[in-house]
């Protein structure tokens, strides 16, 4: 895919996109009864068929990324996008931003705590949204993440997000992930700014 897809990004009617945020919203609670549930045998391979069968019935409307809904739809919190964990902005500029996400059973690592992986992909989130914001697109060049205690899933989680400067292309950032009084994750990262052509 190369840069053009940036340019030719295809919104949906209103209708059509409620309609997709809400499949998107049905995708994530399967994920997670799948994950938080030990079906016997015989139910599990049932409802491996009746998911291969209602994959089937979306191969007509195949599209390219152009014109794919998922992750384009930056009206809704979780933009459509159900790999990332639903992000509600609560105060948002392009400097800063704060807000609140839950993880769930889907996002475990083990014994209460989020996977590691999923904190950076919470932060890459909020970061890559605050660098595009009022300017021109940009791509993650580095995401340090401190850990700092465990990630509970299943409780609210308050995030925030800062531009620290911006030098030419470079845009740095910094946010902190916190269970209450507790931050619980702080990361730091640079976005730069892509030239003309570049993917
Ligand atoms: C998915 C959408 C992404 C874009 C979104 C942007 C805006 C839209 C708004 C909202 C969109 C909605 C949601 C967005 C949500 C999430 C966003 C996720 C973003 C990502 O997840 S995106 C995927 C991961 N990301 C990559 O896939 C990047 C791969 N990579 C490259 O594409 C190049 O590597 C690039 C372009 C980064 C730089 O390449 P380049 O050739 O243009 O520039 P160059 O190398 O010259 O660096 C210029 C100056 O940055 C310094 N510099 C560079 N890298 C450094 C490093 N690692 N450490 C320290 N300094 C570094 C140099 O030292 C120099 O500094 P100086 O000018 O002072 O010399």
């Amino acid at each position: 895919m190369t840069s053009s897809a940036w340019a030719a990004q295809t919104l949906a009617d209103q209708e059509t996109g409620t309609a997709f945020e809400h499949l998107i919203g049905s995708l994530r609670g399967l994920q997670d009864s799948v994950t938080s549930t030990r079906p016997p045998a015989e139910v599990a391979l049932a409802i491996a068929a009746e998911l291969r069968a209602v994959a089937h019935r979306l191969d007509e409307f195949g599209v390219g990324e152009a014109d794919q809904l998922a992750g384009a739809q930056m009206d809704y919190p979780g933009r459509s996008q159900a790999c990332v964990p639903v992000l509600d902005h609560t105060a948002q500029s392009a400097d800063e931003v704060r807000g609140t996400l839950q993880l769930s059973r889907f996002h475990l690592g083990r014994n209460g705590a989020a996977h590691g992986g999923v904190i950076p992909l919470v932060f890459d989130e909020i970061f890559g949204r605050l660098a595009g914001t009022d300017r021109p697109r940009c791509r993650t060049a580095f995401l340090h993440v401190d850990y700092r205690e465990i990630t509970p899933i299943g409780r609210r989680l308050d995030f925030t997000g800062r531009v620290e400067r911006v030098d030419g292309r470079k845009i740095f950032v910094t946010g902190s992930l916190a269970d209450g009084d507790a931050v619980v994750a702080e990361a730091d990262a640079l976005f730069v700014v892509l030239r003309e052509g570049q993917p």
